[in-house]
């Protein structure tokens, strides 16, 4: 379980967060929005101890997460993507698994290690579907296919948690609907937090919908409620027209 308590991100004097309470069950599929600059993207590098809040807890697994440096926090299992990619493009698909798996092991069981596919790496590459894939280039592949490479890798490393960044930006909808169906199999056995735009791709696959405002939960709840929510509808006013989330399909 995640739990953040009256967390604060400031910076030069701006409430980045500004008393952040989240609490998100194991095993739980949950989406996190809100509009450009209200601390989504924050949110995600205080639980990965990217940034260091100026106060409040965070808290997952038992272990509190303030303080602790990047390294540390994913060897208690937490992953994130980024918005950039950090796939190596002239590596293998396989390879780039492999590498990503290597990262949370201490460097001893590296040098032991015996050589072909570990377990770890079987599993992310039959979870993300690119077993054919597996040695081609990374750099021949589609962006979707890219996509579901930087999840897996992440699978690779075996998180509990996993923190994905606009998973589905710029995917086909044939790939929205096949990441969906994937973030959903991920959820039966992680806890998952995805940041998303894209409120067809919420009306699709998200139960519970987290919406951040200028640093502060605005509400919370299921996809209808939220998007109903006078408050959500006003605060999307005038934004990008694609977050408008009183739209009805
Ligand atoms: N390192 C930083 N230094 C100063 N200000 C920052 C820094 N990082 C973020 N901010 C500011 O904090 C606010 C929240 O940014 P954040 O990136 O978390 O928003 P977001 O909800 O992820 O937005 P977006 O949808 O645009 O990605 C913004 O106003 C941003 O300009």
């Amino acid at each position: 379980m995640l739990e953040l308590r009256d967390v604060q991100v400031v910076f030069d004097g701006f409430r980045a967060l500004d008393g952040v309470d989240l609490t998100v069950p194991e095993g739980e599929l949950r989406f996190l929005i809100g509009p450009n600059g209200a601390g989504k993207t924050t949110l995600i590098d205080v639980i990965t101890g990217l940034t260091r809040p100026a106060a409040g807890s965070v808290r997952f697994g038992g272990h509190d997460l303030v303080g602790r440096k990047e390294h540390q926090i994913v060897r208690l299992g937490v992953g994130r993507t980024f918005q950039t990619s950090v796939v190596f493009e002239e590596l293998t698909v396989v390879e780039n698994l492999d590498l990503a798996a290597s990262f949370r092991k201490p460097l001893w069981s590296l040098a032991r290690r015996r050589r072909g596919v570990t377990e770890a790496v079987e599993e992310a590459l039959a979870r993300t579907g690119l077993e054919e894939l597996a040695e081609r280039s990374a750099g021949v592949l589609s962006h979707g296919q890219r996509q579901w490479l930087e999840i897996g890798m992440l699978l690779a490393q075996r998180p509990r948690l996993l923190l994905l960044d606009e998973p589905v930006a710029g995917m086909s909808r044939e790939e929205r609907e096949r990441t969906g169906e994937l973030l959903t199999q991920i959820a039966a056995d992680h806890t998952v937090i995805v940041v998303e735009h894209d409120m067809e791709f919420l009306r699709r696959h998200a139960s519970k919908v987290t919406v951040l405002h200028e640093g502060k939960v605005l509400v919370e709840g299921s996809v209808d409620q939220v998007s109903g929510d006078p408050r959500v509808q006003e605060v999307y006013l005038g934004r990008r027209p694609s977050d408008a989330v009183s739209e009805r399909p």
